[in-house]
């Protein structure tokens, strides 16, 4: 982790917990102790989010898993980022690979929520990765930077304060198969690099740029260690009191 960018460690809580298990997430969140010097924002499944922010001490964040691109109207089912803000919270996971590959979301259509959420003052965590059959094809810079692309179109000079890139390959989600520091840093630099030539220079220095994929207790500071690596987006282990510990990684 550089410096001048603070660490960020997010816990994606998927469709998992109900109202007895969130409780206790919510009391090893706040008891901590948490590094201060890491942004920690935890995005619990909608219809619990209102509840998590109601019992959630103020220094911890709370994001939808996914939003979409207008205010309001006919789309049954879905959430706006304009609701995320209305019950207090300030930040959106858009383009996470469940998403793109479950629920079939494109680049496109992904480009647009990011857009609209920041229009609206809601931040975003925008993930990207690449399937393994990509990454054994050599396709990994050419996915990740074709996907990066439909987010550089939708994010105006001013608002890459509000934006989080998350890199998470596929193939490491879910699957305790973790992308080695190595592996996770090679994409990272690559990403930085790509995005001081696309957008500029002070964007890709201030960028954070975190990594997903079987972040664990166990591997979290060692990822939290490379260079170009900000942070990370836990999946599994943010269930678990284990977060506490991928939060405080860098200390
Ligand atoms: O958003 C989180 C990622 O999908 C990682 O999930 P995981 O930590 O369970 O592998």
């Amino acid at each position: 982790m550089a410096s001048q960018r603070k660490f960020f460690v997010g816990g994606n809580w998927k469709m998992n917990g109900n109202k007895a298990s969130i409780d206790g997430i919510i009391q090893f969140l706040n008891a901590g102790p948490l590094d201060p010097n890491t942004e920690v924002v935890v995005s619990p499944p909608a219809i619990y989010m209102e509840y998590v922010r109601g019992k959630l001490d103020q220094k911890i964040g709370v994001a939808g898993q996914n939003c979409y691109k207008v205010e309001k109207g006919a789309f049954t089912g879905d959430i706006s980022a304009n609701m995320i803000k209305d019950i207090g919270c300030e930040w959106v996971i858009l383009g996470h690979s469940e998403r793109r590959n479950v629920f079939g979301e494109s680049d496109q259509l992904i480009g647009e929520k990011v857009k609209y959420a920041l229009s609206q003052g809601v931040k975003v965590i925008a993930c990207i990765g690449e399937k393994i059959e990509e990454r054994e094809g050599g396709k990994t810079e050419e996915v990740v930077y074709r996907q990066m692309q439909a987010i550089v179109d939708n994010v105006a000079a001013d608002q890459w304060a509000n934006v989080v890139v998350a890199y998470e390959p596929v193939w490491a989600i879910g699957t305790g198969k973790t992308a080695t520091p190595a592996q996770a840093q090679e994409v990272h630099q690559k990403l930085r690099a790509w995005i001081a030539k696309k957008v500029s220079e002070p964007v890709a220095n201030s960028l954070r740029i975190i990594y997903g994929g079987s972040v664990s207790g166990a591997n979290c500071k060692e990822l939290g260690g490379q260079a170009d690596i900000d942070g990370s987006l836990v999946g599994g282990a943010s269930l678990k009191p284990d977060f506490v510990q991928i939060v405080n990684a860098t200390q």
